[in-house]
């Protein structure tokens, strides 16, 4: 069966209390649960905070759909050995590590298509999903839709980021379409279909095992700034009616829990939510939508000023997951060393790249390609983007334009997985970038 959901389009705003139906009149009016719900649906509610979490940090919804989610066959376990959260418990190297891009599938004709989800590679991450706190970092590969095949992760919000390849994302909830230079966020729980209009995808997926993401707060920036709340875009409801026996078999329902895949038979599709209300939904964003704000007179500040999304942690101002961006930008600092300075940092980095090339890398950092500096490792801009930066007319602006970098900065170290550090595409020679870097020094 090929994926039938339409698009219904979308809702604009972070977080809202949002309501949609794909049929006039499914929302009951006044309540959530009437008695007997319109055109015979049935209400279910999804909570993704405590009930008793405070009301501007409480994220439930309300689903009038045609089956309840109660309804599918049992589950038994899935095996997936690449898509795991197995980081392990023995020493981590403080090396800088380094990947190039995970191959695409199909290169290989006697290799078997793989869909979103088999082709979810797990490189590192931290925390748990039994502990609700830490973060899982995966990479994707695909080449095939997901037929017949649906998805949840009851250990995680989502936090998607495409590098090549559109995603139509099929959710309870909606449509969400992206391509690379936009996310997805799909929050604990929700279920999806990911089918692929170009054919062939790659990107990045990061596990959120603690508190939803969020804008920051903006500070003396003021009110307005970074990534704006009305570029957030939550889909419209769009559900389909679909038997899996009409069609001659059954579908299958991947859950994710506590760290491992279970698989059960569905003889529905579960996208049936014909209309619903809350703020526990899905969204995207365009990442070139975001106001990126810098140091007009001297220094490079720090990647804090890049940041889109923030998942708290109960220390105030750190971070179980953010998510920053070094999008296209101008820098106009003078008499200052404009690429990211030489450091340690407390908190663990993975990068990834979008499109382009980094500030920070001349040469080895591809699209696709993904690196970890892990806390108190120390890193910077590689010998030949030093000598240059440090040589160059800061009088003048310099104009970077074609970039999109990310980051997922998390508060404790990323354990990088052993298949991750036995990769074929992992640059084993990544720290010869700072070998060229010359002693200056005079006395
Ligand atoms: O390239 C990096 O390592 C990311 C990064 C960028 C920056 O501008 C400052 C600090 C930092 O960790
Ligand atoms: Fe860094």
């Amino acid at each position: 069966m090929s994926p039938t959901l339409k698009s219904n389009g979308y809702q604009s705003g972070f977080g809202n209390e949002f309501a949609s139906e794909a049929i006039p009149g499914t929302l009951p009016v006044g309540r959530n649960s009437p008695q007997r719900v319109a055109h015979g649906l049935y209400a279910e509610q999804i909570s993704g905070t405590a009930f008793t979490a405070p009301r501007h940090q409480n994220r439930r919804t309300w689903m009038y759909r045609i089956r309840p989610a109660a309804m599918h066959g049992g589950f038994v376990a899935h095996h997936h050995p690449d898509f795991h959260n197995d980081f392990g418990a023995g020493p981590v190297p403080p090396d800088q590590l380094r990947w190039s891009p995970l191959p695409l599938p199909g290169t290989d004709p006697a290799a078997a298509a793989v869909d979103f989800i088999d082709g979810l590679f797990t490189m590192a991450g931290n925390g748990s999903p039994a502990a609700m706190a830490g973060v899982g970092i995966h990479l994707y590969a695909a080449n095939r839709d997901m037929i017949g095949r649906f998805f949840y992760d009851a250990d995680a919000e989502l936090l998607i980021v495409p590098q090549q390849g559109r995603l139509k994302i099929d959710t309870e909830l909606g449509v969400i379409e992206i391509e690379p230079h936009e996310i997805a966020v799909i929050p604990r729980g929700i279920r999806f279909r990911v089918s692929l209009p170009d054919g062939v995808a790659r990107g990045y997926v990061c596990e959120n095992f603690g508190a939803f993401l969020r804008l920051p707060d903006l500070g003396p920036i003021g009110s307005n700034g970074l990534a704006n709340p009305r570029d957030f875009l939550t889909p419209n409801a769009a559900f389909e009616d679909v038997e899996g026996a009409a069609l001659g078999q059954d579908f299958e329902l991947i859950g994710k829990f506590q760290g491992h895949l279970w698989r059960a038979t569905i003889d529905h599709s579960p996208l049936d939510v014909v209309g619903w209300h809350g703020n526990h939904a899905p969204y995207k964003y365009d990442l070139r939508r975001f106001n990126t704000i810098g140091s007009i007179s001297y220094d490079h500040p720090d990647p804090s000023i890049f940041l889109v999304l923030s998942s708290p942690t109960d220390s105030p101002g750190v971070g179980n997951l953010d998510f920053v961006i070094f999008p296209p930008r101008i820098l106009a600092m003078e008499n200052t060393f404009r690429p990211p300075w030489f450091h340690r940092n407390i908190a663990s980095e993975f990068m990834g790249l979008v499109h382009g090339a980094y500030d920070a890398k001349a040469d080895g950092f591809a699209p696709g390609g993904c690196s970890i500096h892990n806390c108190m490792t120390g890193h910077g801009p590689d010998a030949s983007t030093f000598e240059k930066a440090s040589n160059s007319d800061t009088s003048k602006p310099d104009y970077i334009r074609d970039t999109m970098a990310f980051m997922f900065e998390t508060r404790a170290t990323l354990r990088p997985t052993q298949q991750a550090l036995d990769a074929a595409h992992r640059q084993r020679d990544y720290q010869q970038c700072w070998a060229g870097l010359r002693k200056h020094f005079m006395s």
